[in-house]
């Protein structure tokens, strides 16, 4: 998808320009109002731009309306048709492309979500995640040629959300087709998307793969909603063995000998000057390289990138310098292990 868009409405500027390849995912953060929602109105034909131009698959977009631009939405809530079965619902679009094979590839489509059992059930006799992942069942049963997700996992609670992230994982990594996701979570995106793109004000303010976004921040927001601790390296069974092949234990849902991340907040660190033997704690020996206030906390940060938060009593305590080496004490309950795509 090669994409340019520029917009003016009232006091609110966008000026866009976007390419996806082929099976590649892209998550758009920003803050409230930078126009993510906007962008992909205008890439769904639901809102017309300014100027601009909208190529698909060899086809020119612009001029076309919603429903035949071959593009598929996942929003936050699952809209499903509240009449019709979860087989018909996933059938919906096969059907009105006359597709002969509609029930199979219906049928085909819920198995690869994990919903087929659920084939005849109304959508008020389904789960948030359950209804979300027939959602998803039925915006690819019309294969799209793109794929744009509104915030997916937004309105699942806590327990849900996990299952659905790597049930989306699984679908979107298997396409060919690309897809353009709104997200607010840095997790989202990191497990998600190939590259993240940051607007700020309508514009691009800044682009890259995943991890490098989230963990060298150069942009205001994406310094915001990252802040995380992300360990790079290969899942093993109940964690995770960094490239630098030390373990670190955590919960998750990966497979074992994937490709993974292990994430935990810098403030689910503690800082020792001594190894902490014999705890069940997770103890990593770093280098500090830095020290800067980070709201009513001092936020270390190790040669390595990783950060603890600690409060300025227990900085004083420590007697900190840079240079020197301590141990970064995390629990394993704290640490989320996931597969992860792009730039790992
Ligand atoms: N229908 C509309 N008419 C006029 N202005 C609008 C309309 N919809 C959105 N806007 C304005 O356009 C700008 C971009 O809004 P948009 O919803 O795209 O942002 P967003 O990044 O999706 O925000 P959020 O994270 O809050 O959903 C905002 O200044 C908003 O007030």
């Amino acid at each position: 998808m090669k994409a340019e868009f520029q917009l003016a409405r009232g006091a609110f500027a966008l000026d866009v320009a976007l390419t996806v390849e082929p099976g590649e995912v892209v998550a758009v953060v920003g803050p409230n109002g930078s126009g993510k929602s906007t962008l992909l109105n205008l890439i769904a034909g639901l809102v017309r731009p300014d100027a601009g131009h909208l190529q698909l698959g060899g086809r020119d977009l612009l001029g076309t309306p919603p429903h035949q631009r071959g593009i598929g939405l996942l929003a936050q809530e699952p809209l499903l048709f509240p009449h019709l079965t979860v087989l018909a619902n996933v059938e919906f679009g096969p059907r009105a492309q006359r597709r002969a094979d509609h029930r199979e590839i219906a049928l085909r489509w819920l198995e690869e979500v994990d919903a087929l059992a659920l084939a005849g059930r109304r959508p008020r006799q389904l789960s948030g995640g359950q209804a979300q992942r027939v959602a998803l069942a039925r915006a690819l049963a019309a294969e799209p040629e793109l794929m744009l997700l509104d915030e997916p996992l937004t309105a699942l609670d806590v327990d849900a959300a996990p299952a659905v992230r790597g049930l989306l994982r699984r679908v979107l990594r298997a396409q060919n087709r690309p897809a353009i996701m709104v997200t607010h979570d840095a997790l989202d995106a990191l497990v998600l998307a190939d590259r993240v793109i940051v607007l700020e004000a309508g514009r691009i303010v800044e682009q890259g793969p995943a991890r490098a976004v989230l963990t060298r921040p150069r942009s205001a927001f994406a310094a915001r909603i990252a802040g995380l601790n992300l360990v790079a390296g290969t899942t093993v069974e109940g964690g995770l063995r960094s490239s630098a092949g030390v373990v670190i234990a955590g919960l998750g849902s990966a497979g074992v000998g994937e490709e993974g991340v292990a994430v935990f907040s810098p403030a689910a660190v503690a800082v020792h000057r001594a190894n902490p033997h014999g705890s069940p704690r997770n103890a990593l020996r770093v280098r500090l390289a830095g020290m800067e206030p980070h709201g009513d906390l001092i936020r270390l940060r190790a040669d390595d990138g990783l950060a603890a938060d600690i409060t300025p009593a227990a900085a004083a305590e420590l007697e900190l310098e840079p240079g020197e080496q301590v141990w970064f004490v995390v629990k394993a309950t704290e640490v989320g292990v996931h597969a992860a795509n792009g730039g790992v």
